[in-house]
């Protein structure tokens, strides 16, 4: 994960503990979550799991053989096949609250299919529930205006968690 967050940093020409140092990912919180989802002799008719964004910094997600995944990218679903013996990494909400949109959350959603059923894990790491998530000021400027409103981890989660998924996410609760 530090790793990750490094190559992140860098990327956005910050100094490469920018992130994993703002927001205290050492004592930071980590949701996991194991997701089955049956076979359905009508997948078309039924949706897994809506579309929607992940909360927190980064997802790590494996998954079986049995695929469904899919991110949005230009306004297409594209399918994530599973790479055996793999994660996938997905930014979250909070990635795209600190870095002022330059990183976006992935919008995802899952499928279901009618050969077997779908297991999936994943970890959600984000900063400790008390911090305070807004624009990184070395991110914004009179060109680039802080797009979104200071919120803390959990009161961020508390709306997220009162949310009908329904494809919107929940930063259009906190964009200004
Ligand atoms: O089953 C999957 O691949 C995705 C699960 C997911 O998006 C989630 O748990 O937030
Ligand atoms: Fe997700």
């Amino acid at each position: 994960m530090r790793e990750l967050l490094k190559g992140i940093s860098k990327s956005l020409g910050l100094d490469e503990n920018f992130i994993h140092e703002k927001m205290s990912v050492e004592s930071g919180s980590q949701l996991l979550v194991i997701n089955f989802y049956p076979a359905c002799p009508n997948p078309e008719l039924v949706m897994g799991l809506p579309a929607h964004t992940d909360h927190g910094l980064l997802t790590l997600l494996t998954q079986n053989e049995f695929g469904g995944l899919q991110i949005q990218y230009n306004g297409q679903w594209i399918p994530v096949n599973p790479l055996p013996n793999s994660f996938l990494i997905n930014t979250g909400d909070h990635l795209e609250i600190l870095t002022n949109g330059k990183i976006k959350s992935v919008i995802h959603r899952v499928l279901v299919n009618n050969k077997g059923a779908r297991i999936s894990v994943a970890t959600a790491q984000g900063p400790p529930l008390e911090a305070v998530v807004s624009p990184a000021p070395e991110l914004v400027g009179d060109d680039n205006p802080a797009a979104y409103r200071a919120i803390t981890y959990r009161d961020y989660l508390t709306i997220q968690k009162s949310n009908e998924l329904h494809g919107k996410s929940c930063l259009d609760r906190i964009r200004i």
